[in-house]
């Protein structure tokens, strides 16, 4: 069976992500499957475990590095998040094209690890819609909402560093040009 295809998909905090994901997710002919991350942050309150993430406590996040179970990871204001290898080796072996939504560190670890990955950086119509879009979602306090804008402008200048830029002004629009770069990719 053919491998399937490895998909990076990062942007900012707040920029949309989850949101354009979940419409690229109803289309079925993509053939896609989710890379559920690791994280020590808490759950929100929407966040189920073992859908949005495996919530796992600092010690067990630092085990499965020293075991060498994440194909990459990073700490993104004061937590860690990781991608779990073995799901996605057993994902791309099914033939299914698994998106790993991450930020730009662990993005930059896996682009070093598999020159092939197809890259993918999703960009707000400007900074004053993001801080709306991240403020609107009310699920960080205030002091954190400034610490991800920060490291939002940050992010948003390695953009370059992606194969694609996508702007995120419709999320069906976003969705749409998303999915005709991974077709045009397969
Ligand atoms: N490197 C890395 N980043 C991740 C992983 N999972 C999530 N992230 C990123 O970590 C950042 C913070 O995620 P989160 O706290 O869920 O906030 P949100 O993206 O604003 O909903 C986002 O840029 C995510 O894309 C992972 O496994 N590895
Ligand atoms: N194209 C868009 N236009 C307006 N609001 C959007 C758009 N895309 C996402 N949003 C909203 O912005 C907020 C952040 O989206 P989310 O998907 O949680 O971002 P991320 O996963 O990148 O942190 C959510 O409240 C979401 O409904």
């Amino acid at each position: 069976m053919k491998k399937g295809l490895l998909i990076i998909l990062s942007g900012p905090s707040g920029v949309g992500k989850g949101t354009v994901r979940q419409e690229l997710f109803k289309d079925e002919s993509l053939n896609l499957a989710y890379s559920i991350s690791m994280t020590t942050r808490k759950p929100r309150p929407t966040e189920k475990e073992g859908i949005d993430y495996f919530f796992v406590s600092e010690e067990e996040f630092k085990e499965k590095i020293e075991k060498g179970e994440l194909l990459e990871y990073a700490q993104f204001v004061g937590n860690y998040y990781g991608t779990p290898q073995f799901y996605v080796d057993q994902l791309l072996s099914e033939g299914k094209n698994v998106v790993l939504e991450i930020e730009v560190q662990g993005a930059l670890q896996v682009m070093a690890k598999c020159p092939h990955a197809l890259t993918i950086f999703l960009v707000p119509p400007s900074l004053e819609e993001l801080e709306r879009r991240i403020r609107g979602r009310r699920t960080e306090e205030e002091s954190i909402v400034q610490e991800r804008l920060a490291k939002a402008r940050k992010e948003i200048a390695t953009k370059d560093e992606y194969k694609y830029v996508v702007e995120n002004d419709d999320v069906v629009a976003a969705k749409e040009k998303i999915a005709k770069i991974i077709k045009e990719n397969l």
